[in-house]
């Protein structure tokens, strides 16, 4: 584990990062109750510029930002932090996370990823060397059944605490798996529904939702 040098009163550091195309409820809620768990007044949201494992956002990175300007006004636990999107290359989380090690030498970096995520970690860009840059802070997932594959087992066996000081006195190594709401849903099922025009109201943030209809986004389903 990597454990800080003098500076043991540094708040800890939460960022969240997603296509957000469009940002929902489900990324909100979970990662807003896994925030107050852990004590944190702040989130910040990274939008991503090329998503490293799926196709092109549908959306451009214009309208994905101000789509989380817009979910920031009405959910003030969240800043966006918009420094993948000024990369032009894949936006792998390893080289994210280093950068904030460069800007925040000692403080603890909270990751926060949703189920899924976890059980595919394997799966990204040196991923054995993510939890050396920050600690994963794990939200439920009410659209997936999890289920860990050799490598995840062996990364929680190896990682998981459940103890909040770890978070606080290590600038990262550890994974926290937060009690959160399961809420089932997702950017697709809703780009899908958007594109039938029967969005479900409860899953996005209001001015989001006027946002989208105004710019006529996601009229179309790819
Ligand atoms: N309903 C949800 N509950 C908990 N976490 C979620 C939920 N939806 C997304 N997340 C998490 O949010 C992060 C960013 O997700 P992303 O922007 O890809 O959303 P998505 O809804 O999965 O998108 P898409 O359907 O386009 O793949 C990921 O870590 C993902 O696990
Ligand atoms: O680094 C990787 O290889 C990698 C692979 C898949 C996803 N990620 C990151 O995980 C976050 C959620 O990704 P996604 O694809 O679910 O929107 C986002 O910050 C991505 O950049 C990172």
């Amino acid at each position: 584990m990597s454990v800080m040098s003098a500076d043991t009163t540094k708040t800890m550091l939460g960022i969240f990062g997603g296509t957000f195309d469009p940002v929902h409820i489900g990324h909100l809620q979970p990662v807003a109750e896994a925030a107050q768990e852990l004590g944190l007044e702040q989130v910040r949201l990274l939008p991503c510029h090329i998503p490293p494992h799926k196709q092109a956002p549908q959306s451009s990175p214009e309208h994905r930002l101000a789509m989380l300007e817009l979910a920031c006004q009405q959910w003030p636990l969240f800043i966006i932090d918009n420094r993948e999107l000024m990369w032009d290359k894949p936006s792998y989380s390893i080289d994210t996370l280093k950068d904030f090690r460069r800007e925040f030498a000692n403080r603890p970096v909270l990751f926060f990823i949703g189920m899924d995520s976890l059980c595919h970690l394997d799966s990204w860009y040196k991923w054995q060397s993510i939890c050396k840059y920050c600690h994963l802070v794990v939200c439920q997932r009410g659209d997936f059944l999890p289920e860990f594959n050799v490598n995840i087992t062996r990364l929680l066996n190896e990682r998981r605490t459940t103890d909040v000081k770890q978070l606080e006195q290590h600038s990262g190594g550890y994974i926290y798996l937060a009690k959160t709401s399961q809420i089932p849903v997702s950017s697709t099922t809703i780009r899908a529904a958007l594109s039938h025009g029967d969005v479900e109201p409860s899953w996005l943030p209001e001015k989001v939702q006027d946002y989208i209809e105004r710019h006529q986004l996601y009229r179309q389903c790819e």
